[in-house]
C-alpha cells in the first residue's frame, strides 16, 4: 500500500522527496488500514460473547452510533448515525458490542444500503431476537467535495428484520422513537 500511495503522490504532480512528504507514503498506509480494519474481524470476536439472559422482550434502541465508512466507489468518507434497536428473545446483547457491530462493518468499503443490512443481518445472528432494525443517516463527501457538489444532501437507509418487518406496531414504535 505504501509503494501505491508514493505513485499516486506521483502522479497528483508533486514531489515524493520533498520534506513534508517523506513519510506520507507509509502514514497513508496506516491510515487506510485503519480505515478498513473492519476486514479483519469477525463477529464472533467482536462480540466476545457479551450476550446475557433476560426475560425483557420490550424494544432496546441504541440512538446516534457515529459511523464513519469509505464509499467504495470513490474511496471518499461517507460519515453518519446509526441507530439500532432489537426486540430481545431470551437474551441481550453488551451495549458496546452493537456499537463493535457498526464499526466493524463501517470501517470497510461499502455502500450505505449494502452496510444498513449487514449490521442488521449481524445483529440479528447474534442475538436471535424476535426484530432488529437499523436506520443509517450519512453524508457522503463523494457528492459534496467533488462530482455534483451538494453540501445539504443527506442520505436515509433502513433494514427491518423478523417483527420489524412483519407488524407495523413494531415498526411504527422504533421510527417514532427517532423522530
Ligand atoms: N446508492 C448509493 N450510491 C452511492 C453511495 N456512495 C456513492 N454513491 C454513488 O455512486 C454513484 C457512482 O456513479 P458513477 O456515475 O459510476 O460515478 P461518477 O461519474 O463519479 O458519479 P458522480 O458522483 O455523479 O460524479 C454516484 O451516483 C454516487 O453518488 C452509496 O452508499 N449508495
Ligand atoms: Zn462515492
Amino acid at each position: 500500500m505504501e509503494k501505491a500511495y508514493a505513485t499516486i503522490i506521483e502522479q497528483v504532480g508533486e514531489d515524493l522527496s520533498r520534506e513534508g512528504l517523506v513519510d506520507t507514503p507509509a502514514r497513508a498506509a496506516k491510515a487506510m488500514a485503519y480505515l478498513t480494519r473492519g476486514y479483519k474481524q469477525n463477529l464472533e470476536e467482536v462480540v466476545n460473547n457479551a450476550l446475557f439472559p433476560s426475560d425483557n422482550s420490550e424494544m432496546v434502541l441504541v440512538k446516534n452510533i457515529e459511523l464513519y465508512s469509505l464509499c467504495e466507489h470513490h474511496l471518499l468518507p461517507f460519515i453518519g448515525k446509526a441507530h439500532v434497536a432489537y426486540i430481545p428473545d431470551g437474551k441481550v446483547i453488551g451495549l458496546s458490542k452493537i456499537a463493535r457491530i457498526v464499526d466493524m462493518y463501517a470501517r470497510r468499503l461499502q455502500i450505505q444500503e449494502n452496510m444498513t443490512k449487514e449490521i442488521a443481518e449481524a445483529i440479528m445472528s447474534v442475538t436471535g431476537a424476535k426484530g432488529v432494525g437499523v436506520v443509517i443517516e450519512a453524508k457522503h463527501m463523494c457528492m459534496m467535495m467533488r462530482g455534483v457538489e451538494k453540501q445539504n444532501g443527506s442520505m436515509t437507509t433502513s433494514m427491518m428484520l423478523g417483527t420489524f418487518r412483519s407488524k407495523p406496531e413494531t415498526r411504527s414504535e422504533f421510527l417514532s422513537l427517532l423522530s
